[in-house]
């Protein structure tokens, strides 16, 4: 296998590049990119590795050909466009613990900051003003610190908090009563947070929701010396009503890493009374870096080389140790998915994918992926595994996946069902060997065959000289036939023939194939 290569686009700890090239990636170092000259190079990578500098929009996917997998190492996202990324098939993963101590830290940091002036304190100072009656400060002990978004970082800055002495009071909607216990922190809504915080710094992802959290109108709603600290996304906070209501002195202190605009030359805020600014630095401690790119490097080079996925947003985790045992049945599944999606010619209405045997202990999400990437591929060109389960809901395909824990006449089985308005069709199969994948069951008649680049699927009445007619058929063809099988569900019932054939049959072929009696359904297939 040629090695996987690797854009690392932003500045990430050179560990990153030692571990990628001990991995066996091949490996660039490039940070600090032009999206024209992202767009430009990116065509030659299957892998990128980024920070917050780096935007991975619509455009630079589309381009990104060879591109498997986006690496960000740290937590937010908000500059990678997951949606196209789905869609193109690009696996999207994060590090969500690797630099949250070190966020947290920063958040704290910034509170002390806003608290006692530090920033422009050091300033006089060192301009030689020795203003001592100027920085009146602010103690934190007893004081309410209002956490939006209780998530990592937001419980880490929870605790540091509880450690200073400070009460906490959170608004998180997905917050648990339970994890709130735990941490001593006490469940609020937004109104009571912003009415009761003498300071709040916010922990939220930048999303659709979350965006301008803290508006004008929210910030209104603040008690009068508030002190607000950002250190999530830009574009959480107003940044213009902030400064409004610094000037005004209605919010007594502001600490800013992020900003709606980055990197921010120039801001809104800027020049503002008791602004403390730092440039997006959150993440950025020794410790921090390493654990990411360490991280972010080990992840990626695990997807490349062995399929292993952890820490997607988009794709459900496989862990190292199943995705060597995962492999043949990616296989076998996506053959039985496009066994079913080539025999379809009208609109799905389900697909149920059911695991019997050994398989069943798998992780098998990834293996009702590839079977619904299967399925659609005869349909949609652009379907690929990542973006499958997405196209599917879109098009109001219900999906079952069902494990049985029975034994099976095999090893493993996986049984894959298709509705369509007029019927349910089901095709099963399972690995011979265990990596050959091989058919054994059709609509519940048994039979025994593999999968073949040119394959013919019919469907009869069980009465005497169809064999012969076909068989006869395909030699005036020059169709030479490789392998034939039979099954029936009773002696003059309904009966299925799947022939592998060495040669493509052609259209008037098959129109003839159709036309012989008792033949209800003839397609040729190709695997
Ligand atoms: N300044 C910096 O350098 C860094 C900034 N960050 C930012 O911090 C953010 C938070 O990181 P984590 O705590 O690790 O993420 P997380 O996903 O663990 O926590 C986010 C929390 O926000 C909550 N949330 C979501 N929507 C909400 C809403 N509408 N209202 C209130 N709460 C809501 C979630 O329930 C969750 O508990 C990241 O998304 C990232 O943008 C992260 C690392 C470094
Ligand atoms: O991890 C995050 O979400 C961060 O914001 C850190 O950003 P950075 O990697 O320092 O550009």
């Amino acid at each position: 296998m040629a090695k996987p290569k690797v854009l690392i686009s932003d500045e990430l700890s050179p560990r990153a590049v030692e571990i990628f090239s001990e991995r066996g990636c091949d490996v660039d170092f490039k940070p600090g990119l032009k999206p024209a000259e992202l767009r430009e190079i990116i065509g030659n990578y299957q892998g990128l590795a980024i920070r917050s500098a780096t935007k991975v929009t619509a455009e630079v996917l589309a381009v990104a050909k060879k591109l498997k997998v986006v690496g960000r190492a740290g937590i937010g996202v908000d500059n990678v466009d997951i949606k196209a990324a789905t869609s193109h098939g690009v696996v999207v993963m994060n590090t969500p613990f690797g630099n949250a101590i070190t966020t947290a830290e920063h958040a704290i940091a910034l509170m002390f900051s806003v608290a006692r002036q530090v920033p422009e304190a050091n300033a006089s100072t060192q301009a030689g003003k020795w203003e001592k009656n100027k920085f009146m400060g602010t103690e934190l002990s007893f004081k309410t610190l209002g956490l939006i978004g209780c998530g990592n970082i937001g419980s880490i800055v929870a605790e540091r908090a509880i450690g200073l002495k400070m009460r906490v009071v959170a608004y998180d909607p997905f917050l648990s009563d339970q994890r709130a216990t735990e941490l001593g922190v006490e469940k609020a809504t937004l109104e009571q947070v912003l009415a009761r915080a003498d300071f709040i710094t916010v922990h939220t992802p930048l999303t659709e929701q979350t965006r301008n959290i803290l508006s004008r109108a929210n910030l209104m709603k603040t008690k009068k010396g508030v002190r607000i600290v950002n250190c999530a996304r830009g574009g959480l906070v107003d940044e213009l009503a902030v400064r409004d209501l610094l000037v005004s002195g209605h919010i007594a202190g502001a600490g800013f890493d992020v900003f709606v605009e980055e990197p921010a030359k120039e801001n809104v805020l800027f020049g503002a009374p008791n602004l403390v600014c730092t440039p997006h630095l959150g993440a950025s401690t020794v410790e921090a870096q390493e654990n990411v790119a360490l991280q972010v490097a080990e992840q990626m080079a695990d997807y490349l080389l062995t399929g292993a996925v952890t820490n997607s947003l988009n794709m459900p985790n496989v862990s190292a140790e199943d995705a060597p045992k995962l492999a043949p049945f990616l296989d076998l599944a996506e053959k039985l998915g496009s066994f079913a999606g080539q025999l379809t010619d009208t609109d799905i209405k389900a697909v149920s994918i059911e695991f019997e045997g050994q398989v069943a202990r798998l992780n098998v999400k990834p293996l009702t992926q590839v079977a619904l990437m299967g399925v659609l591929r005869p349909q949609l060109t652009s379907v690929n595994m990542v973006n499958a389960p997405v196209i599917a809901r879109e098009r109001g395909i219900e999906v079952a996946e069902v494990k049985h824990e029975r034994e099976t006449d095999y090893n493993s089985m996986i049984r894959l069902s298709v509705t369509t308005e007029k019927y349910t069709r089901s095709v099963t199969g399972t690995l011979f060997g265990g990596k050959h994948p091989r058919i054994v069951e059709i609509k519940g008649i048994e039979i025994d065959a593999e999968f073949a680049p040119h394959m013919l699927y019919i469907t009869n009445d069980d009465k005497p000289g169809f064999i012969g007619r076909l068989g006869t058929l395909l030699g005036e063809g020059k169709v030479n036939i490789a392998t034939f099988h039979l099954g029936r569900d009773k002696p003059g019932g309904s009966a299925i023939a799947l022939v592998q054939v060495d040669q493509p049959i052609s259209n008037e072929l098959m129109g003839k194939i159709v036309g012989i009696e008792g033949v209800m359904q003839a397609k040729a297939l190709g695997f």
